[in-house]
């Protein structure tokens, strides 16, 4: 008799565990468990608030501190940014700017000080500042936000309460949303999320090279820029590949209608990457919570546009 192949989970949205030994693969274990007991119960704690269930709610909120809260998942989650176990998913947006043209020079190897760098990008739910995005200070001055800063050059905030840009100079050229979109508990709420995202992104940076063509040329001379702005999501794979709410086609759907057009896309055996080019406005056309497939070891992640 064959061994049923078990459901794929959200929370392995983690890359490839590489060192193989006993005390790691215990660790990686215990981290992945961590943060997905955080995704139920937040989950859990979001459907109690829809019912307006406040003793639930408190229940639940205890239920999370006793689970070590947002420290412990973030803790988790680093660890599967550690070389050990696949690096962080900021390498594949360098090698995508890289490709186009945005970044041309070797990562840095010391810290520098924030430069006058020409491209600006927002760095939604961050966990460290020396992932490689973080290595071009020349090129891109990184902001940084969390729920729970880690450091401190992370801004702890969070991106929907974060104002919005009073001009270009505050919006971004590019934002990186990785493995926090499957954060949100609330199907409607990352539809929101995305929504948001868009205010925040600026116009094409040929901005800058009309105002200052020789800072850019001198920084990143081949530069051609024409995939930006743009977001870069991450998602676990089973988002995409094992849900019954949620597949590619539809998931770029969403984007398209509000306004984003795929340039790149990337999958790593637990995780799904696009690099996705603002080109217009949204639509405003919505995307409810429909069933499109079904089967046994499905999961039931959604994005709702309203
Ligand atoms: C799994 S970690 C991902 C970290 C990192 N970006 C990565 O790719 O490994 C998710 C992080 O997103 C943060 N986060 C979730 N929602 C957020 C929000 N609305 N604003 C800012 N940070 C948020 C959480 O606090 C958490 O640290």
């Amino acid at each position: 008799m064959t061994a049923k192949k078990r459901p794929k989970l959200l929370s392995h949205g983690r890359p490839p565990i590489i060192n193989t030994k006993e005390r790691e693969r215990m660790s990686s274990k215990q981290s992945r468990n961590t943060i997905r007991t955080h995704h139920t119960l937040h989950k859990q704690r979001a459907a109690a608030l829809k019912k307006g269930d406040k003793t639930l709610v408190e229940n639940i909120d205890k239920a999370i501190e006793q689970n070590g809260g947002l420290k412990a998942y973030q803790a988790a989650s680093k660890q599967g940014q550690s070389k050990t176990r696949g690096g962080d998913s900021s390498k594949v947006l360098v090698s995508w700017l890289r490709e186009a043209g945005v970044i041309n020079s070797s990562p840095s190897t010391v810290r520098e000080r924030k430069r006058n760098a020409p491209l600006r990008l927002l760095e939604i739910g961050a966990l460290s500042s020396e992932n490689e995005i973080s290595k071009f200070p020349r090129i891109i001055d990184v902001t940084r936000i969390d729920l729970n800063s880690q450091g401190s050059d992370i801004e702890k905030q969070d991106f929907m309460e974060r104002p919005l840009p009073s001009s270009s100079n505050e919006a971004f050229d590019i934002i990186s949303l990785s493995l926090v979109l499957n954060y949100v508990p609330d199907a409607a709420h990352r539809g929101e999320m995305l929504k948001r995202i868009a205010r925040f992104l600026r116009e094409s940076p040929e901005r800058f090279l009309r105002e200052s063509p020789e800072r850019f040329l001198r920084e990143s001379p081949e530069s051609n820029a024409t995939i930006l702005p743009a977001l870069f999501l991450v998602l676990p794979l089973p988002c995409v590949q094992n849900s019954r709410y949620l597949d590619e086609r539809l998931l770029l759907e969403i984007m398209e209608n509000l306004g984003f057009c795929l340039t790149h896309c990337r999958n790593t055996p637990k995780l799904c990457h696009y690099l996705l080019q603002m080109v217009g406005k949204s639509n405003r056309v919505k995307t409810g919570k429909k069933m499109i497939r079904d089967g046994p070891a499905m999961n039931n992640f959604c994005v709702v546009v309203e």
